[in-house]
């Protein structure tokens, strides 16, 4: 008995095994585009992608990938990254683009009556969903929401003037989240979470953020995984604690709206408000579940993306102080001639055309996403740089491969340059550029929130370089700062000093 059990396990192995390594040949041989070059394991197996996006650099391994083998490479089975202008239009072009990959399916619960924008993979609702939504992230909205940038830009100075005294080093990093996620908590519920009056994470909401980050890049490469997996996850800690967050922060609002005295609040309403009384004139178009999605949304899509571009606008001035001494003079100038006000507003800070440089230099060298944003080939198929493609292929642009392209950036496309972009809107080169400007994504799931986030960078840095210097940590790399790439590439030890500036 005892051997017949051994027998049938060691049989059982052996097919298994010989299983899996012969079903990835046959997928290969049969595979019409066995000849697109890439890295050996990823023609058999997903693992090879796996085992590089955990290693936490997937943003310069991708850039080394197109250098080597051109402008298509498999990453997977099946699965392509692309570099290649024209193909950009074809993958995410608005009204033909692709249907976003599984991958996305790991960012929301399974159940697709939770699915948020970002991860919806159904394009119908995703629309049906987006055009609720987009007027309150429209410019028109967002001049309304300046005085939640200018109360929070107006904090952090507070905190800057008061580390300056004391000398300290900090991390600059964590006060530009600290900043970024109080000001999303103000445009969204008229009400900072407190990161800039503590000055710490107490609840362990941006840790919280991180490991979700690690959970759906990892598990997106096998999407599959996230229906077993997900009902064990953790419901404590930072999750939770946003959770509970956002619906203290509907009670409050539902019941000041429902308080015939207090039924308009002072100034432009924040997001929730906007939403909250568009449910309440019509619950079944804008439902209560879209309500605490889109707060939550703000949250997790807008926070950590706007820190990570101003980390990346303050450390490439501090390395390169010709860019920090020119923009330091536009701003001063700018004050001196009466130019722009204090705070700045953002109708004049549009008009500082190299702040505009600064901020879209630092968008192109370090985009804060750092895969590529894979869609699904139609089942017809589809030509992408030169190739057929057939239906059901993973195809994909990466914002980091697309902004070092040298046809489109110019032979220096791998240097800190702002002065390009004056360039660029001096040859009325700027329309085409777009074409292949990934740092908020393309086509019909472009991100929502831009406009809000180029209104916090535009208000804060002029504020900040008009009463503060900024020296870096001599310990801190001068060519390149650390980074995590979990799908945002967050940099790490970016340490630095913060002086008050002695008016002239
Ligand atoms: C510098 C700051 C930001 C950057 C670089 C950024 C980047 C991006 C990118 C690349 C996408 C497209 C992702 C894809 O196609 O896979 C996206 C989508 C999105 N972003 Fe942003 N984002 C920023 C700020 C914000 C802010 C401030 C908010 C909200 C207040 C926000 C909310 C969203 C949402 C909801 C989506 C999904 C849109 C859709 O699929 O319709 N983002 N963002």
């Amino acid at each position: 008995m005892l051997q017949h059990i051994d027998f049938s396990v060691v049989t059982v192995g052996i097919i298994g095994g010989a299983a899996l390594i012969i079903y990835p040949l046959i997928q290969f041989i049969l595979d019409p585009l066995r000849d697109i070059p890439g890295p050996f394991l990823a023609r058999f197996t997903r693992l090879w992608y796996l085992i590089e996006i955990y290693k936490g650099s997937f943003e310069l391994t991708e850039i080394e990938l197109h250098k080597k083998y051109g402008s298509i490479v498999r990453i997977a089975p099946h699965e392509y990254s692309i570099d290649d202008v024209d193909a950009a239009k074809t993958i995410y072009g608005l009204g033909n683009s692709f249907p976003k990959a599984r991958w996305y399916w790991t960012w929301m619960p399974p159940d697709p009556e939770k699915a948020s924008l970002f991860a919806d993979l159904n394009s119908t609702r995703h629309s049906i969903q987006r055009r609720k939504f987009a007027s309150s992230y429209s410019m028109s909205s967002i001049l309304g929401y300046e005085q939640f940038v200018d109360n929070c830009t107006s904090l952090l100075g507070q905190r800057f003037s008061e580390i300056a005294a004391t000398g300290h080093m900090i991390d600059m990093q964590h006060w530009l989240q600290c900043y970024a996620f109080d000001v999303i908590g103000e445009i969204t519920f008229s009400n900072r979470f407190g990161f800039l009056d503590m000055g710490e994470d107490n609840d362990g909401v941006f840790h919280a953020i991180d490991n979700k980050g690690f959970y759906s890049t990892l598990v997106g490469v096998f999407p599959w995984l996230h229906a077993w997996i997900f009902p064990f996850l953790p419901k404590t800690g930072g999750h939770s604690y946003i959770l509970r967050y956002t619906t203290k922060q509907i009670a409050i609002r539902e019941q000041a709206l429902k308080d015939p005295k207090n039924t308009e609040r002072e100034g432009p309403p924040d997001i929730m408000t906007k939403l909250l009384k568009a449910h309440e004139a019509n619950p079944n178009k804008v439902s209560k579940m879209d309500l605490f999605i889109m707060c939550q949304s703000n949250i997790g899509a807008g926070s950590d993306t706007t820190s990570i571009t101003l980390s990346s606008i303050f450390y490439h001035l501090m390395t390169h102080p010709e860019s920090y001494n020119r923009l330091q003079t536009e701003i001063d100038d700018a004050a001196r001639e009466g130019r722009i006000s204090d705070p700045i507003t953002f109708t004049e800070a549009q008009q500082l055309p190299y702040l505009q440089a600064v901020i879209k230099e630092a968008l192109r060298i370090h985009p804060a996403t750092g895969l590529m944003m894979p869609r699904i080939v139609p089942p017809q198929g589809a030509t992408i740089s030169g190739r057929f493609i057939p239906g059901g292929s993973t195809v994909g642009i990466n914002a980091w491969v697309a902004h070092r392209n040298k046809s489109v950036y110019g032979s220096d496309a791998d240097s800190w340059r702002p002065e390009r972009w004056l360039e660029i809107d001096a040859a009325g080169r700027g329309a085409d550029i777009e074409r292949y400007f990934f740092a908020f994504g393309m086509g019909s799931r472009t991100c929502i929130g831009k406009n809000i986030s180029l209104l916090e960078m535009s208000k804060l840095v002029p504020q900040l370089l008009r009463r503060f210097d900024f020296v870096l940590d001599e310990g801190v790399p001068r060519d390149k700062l650390k980074g995590l790439n979990r799908w945002f590439v967050k940099q790490l030890g970016f340490r630095g000093r913060v002086y008050a500036r002695r008016m002239k």
